[in-house]
């Protein structure tokens, strides 16, 4: 066929769906028109959205608030950008906004905000059945006779030429199939309204200039749709969860209160949906905490993707970094100097523990700087008295008084070489700040304080955004796993006097690994018993619901070093076979290492390979066509499409050693690998060289 023939076949079919759009529009303006009952204001902003169906949106007209006998809602739209809950004004004055609050002529309409808020819960209670997250659901404003574009909080404020454009740019949440699933509930639980309660309104039809005004808006519906094709979809959980997720991330807590649940199911996902639940209810700021440096940098941008609107009530931070800041703010900031605090312990190893009965448990010195750092100074004792009696959860060996008072001896030469140094260690940054904070509170406070993988932190860090967050409702949450402590030494939140009694969920689908994959991670510490901050939990086999997705585990055995090394390079290689969307081969890959000291030589084997490589420090969740590179505990709450774990079990050798610390090791090392295969969906490589091999 001649190029013309099929350009001009192009022409007519566009110029048929354009009359069908005129066409479907007038017949939405003459329906609108027959909304006897909608005030004027109401009729033509209808008229307006009602375009939008014609695109597939859906569109709810004057509908009852359930509870309430008198009050209606003026619209309820749904769309790919999710349910917009809309109150319809026509207000003489213009609306002004200022320090977050809403105006016009000089009048306070902050109540409107209000109830248009009470609302969207309202509707939102309703859609949660569905698991539609609160995220989903926008409060508008809409002002019939002014242009405008702002929010106040959550709410969005728009004049009625700019509605269209404004909602079909927000980013795709719901498919089309969605969107009927969605809008079909909505229906059911907000009925139409019964004309008999209904105020007097403009009666006839639209005239002839308005049916001008409609095929404009036709236009318009074109073109903004045209423009959210732009938009990629965001993910699924974004939007949609399990309905007993999104009532977790609802849920209101009297106190304190706990989220656990094994690898992969789903906290930190509910997390910052409780986040962006929490910015929307309150003007206080949100604090989002975990312990690993890089991970609030990846939650930060896929909070921004999920919830945008609430992206700046919401403060996401490492516990370090925020108890520096803190100090900083207060003139109060600890010398932190981790390598020569590293060289006062070395230093009181030699003189004072090296000699000492310590050495009849551990001779290395490693378990004795743990000791300090998350037992004696993680905890904050401050006296011989409080360390001989108290219970050291998670360690497993058994000190006796002489060990005790040897290891407060090491201690104490500890922090006089270290205070002569002048520097302080990551234990005085949180201790500091919490004195700080006890004497005087943060002003201004947070409403919530959300800590993510609690496990990894001491009990002071713990204490220390206990007192932050204050014990009133909805404020400390602790979100966390046991079993994928990655430092040693716990405690037990009664320690912190932080109750949860009563205030907990339980999270059980594991929604990221292959079956394989956590079959093989739960392998590997289904022996191990496990400290999970209200108690000991006896084993490590635990009863997680899978969401299927195909997977697989491949392991490899190389004869040597050099073969080893080969073959994880020809499986990088290979993924660039297996990626038939054209995303890249290596965006979701990474390569996981025990600790720091392989790291180096992992990096330089890539680059040789002319394998690009992005280190796990400088990642912040964006796709990147490079293989992450980083250590396990770095790889801490991410997750990978591909995970490869070279030499994964060189750090597992002694795992049948007799005597306690070299068990507590061989545990320790195990609950790190657990972490580090949990973080693979697709594809875990576990590659090893037999024995006589190794390095
Ligand atoms: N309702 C859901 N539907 C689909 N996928 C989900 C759902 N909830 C969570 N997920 C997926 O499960 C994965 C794991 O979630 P998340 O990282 O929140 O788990 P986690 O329990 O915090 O894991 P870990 O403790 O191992 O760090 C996420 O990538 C997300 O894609």
């Amino acid at each position: 066929m001649a190029a013309g023939g099929s350009a001009g076949e192009r022409g007519r079919r566009a110029r048929e769906q354009a009359l069908e759009l005129a066409r479907r529009s007038r017949e939405a303006y003459r329906l609108a028109g027959r909304w006897q009952a909608a005030a004027e204001a109401e009729r033509a902003v209808a008229a307006t959205l009602v375009g939008l169906t014609a695109v597939g949106w859906r569109l709810l007209v004057d509908r009852r608030w359930p509870g309430t006998r008198a009050a209606n809602i003026d619209m309820i739209l749904v769309g790919p950008g999710g349910v917009f809950v809309i109150d319809v004004k026509r207000w003489h004055d213009r609306p002004v906004v200022g320090d977050g609050r809403l105006a016009a002529g000089g009048v306070p309409r902050d109540e409107e905000i209000r109830k248009l808020l009470a609302m969207t819960r309202t509707a939102e209670e309703e859609v949660a059945a569905l698991g539609l997250s609160p995220v989903a659901l926008v409060p508008v404003m809409a002002f019939a006779g002014h242009r405008l574009d702002t929010r106040v909080g959550r709410v969005r404020l728009l004049g009625h030429p700019d509605l269209v454009h404004a909602l079909v740019a927000e980013p795709k949440r719901l498919t089309p199939a969605l969107v009927g699933v969605v809008a079909a509930h909505l229906a059911e639980a907000f009925p139409a309204y019964e004309p008999a309660a209904l105020k007097e309104g403009g009666t006839g039809g639209p005239g002839l200039e308005d049916d001008g005004a409609a095929l404009f808006a036709t236009d318009e519906v074109e073109k903004a749709a045209l423009e959210s094709l732009l938009h990629a979809p965001i993910e699924r959980w974004m939007t949609f969860l399990h309905p007993d997720q999104v009532a977790v991330a609802r849920r209101d807590w009297s106190g304190p209160a706990r989220i656990s649940g094994p690898a992969g199911t789903g906290k930190t996902v509910v997390g910052l949906h409780r986040a962006a639940h929490l910015a929307g209810r309150g003007r206080d700021r949100v604090l989002y905490v975990t312990f690993v440096n890089n991970l609030p940098r990846v939650q930060r941008r896929l909070f921004e993707r999920m919830a945008g609107v609430f992206a700046d009530r919401v403060e996401f931070s490492s516990l370090h970094g925020w108890a520096t800041g803190f100090l900083a703010e207060r003139g109060a900031e600890v010398p932190l100097n981790a390598a020569r605090a590293d060289d006062a312990f070395s230093r009181a190893w030699l003189t004072i523990g090296r000699g000492s009965a310590l050495a009849e448990i551990d001779p290395m010195p490693g378990y004795w700087r743990e000791e300090i750092d998350h037992v004696i100074k993680g905890r904050g004792l401050t006296s011989l008295e409080e360390y001989r009696t108290v219970a050291r959860h998670g360690r497993r060996t058994a000190l006796q008084p002489v060990h005790r008072e040897a290891a407060w001896l090491l201690y104490e030469e500890y922090e006089l070489l270290r205070e002569e140094r002048g520097v302080g260690d990551f234990n005085d940054v949180l201790l500091a700040a919490l004195a700080e904070l006890e004497e005087r509170p943060a002003d201004p406070p947070y409403s919530a304080v959300i800590v993510d993988e609690v496990q990894d932190l001491t009990l002071v860090g713990v204490k220390l955004l206990d007192a932050l967050a204050g014990d009133g409702p909805n404020g400390l949450l602790l979100i966390g796993d046991g079993q994928q402590a990655v430092y040693p030494g716990g405690f037990r939140l009664a320690d912190a006097g932080i109750a949860v009694k009563g205030r907990g969920a339980v999270l059980r689908t594991n929604y990221r690994n292959a079956a394989a994959i956590l079959e093989a991670a739960m392998d590997l510490v289904s022996g191990d018993p496990f400290d999970d901050l209200d108690g000991p939990s006896p084993n490590g086999r635990r009863a997680v619901d899978l969401a299927y997705h195909e997977g697989r585990v491949v392991r490899v055995e190389a004869a040597d070093d050099e073969e080893h090394d080969r073959r994880l390079v020809e499986a990088l290689r290979a993924l660039a076979d297996e990626e038939p969307d054209g995303s890249g081969p290596w965006a979701g890959a990474v390569v996981l290492c025990p600790s720091r000291r392989e790291i180096g030589r992992y990096d330089r084997l890539l680059t040789r390979a002319g394998i690009p490589v992005l280190r796990l420090e400088s990642y912040d969740g964006r796709p990147v066509e490079a293989v992450k590179l980083g250590t396990y505990r770095r790889a801490k709450g991410l997750e990978f499409k591909h995970v490869f774990l070279p030499h994964h079990d060189a750090g597992l050798a002694d795992a049948t050693a007799a005597d306690a610390a070299a068990r507590e090791r061989a545990e320790l090392a195990r609950r790190q690998l657990f972490v580090a295969m949990t973080r693979a969906r697709d594809l875990l490589w576990l590659g090893s060289v037999a024995a006589d091999g190794a390095r």
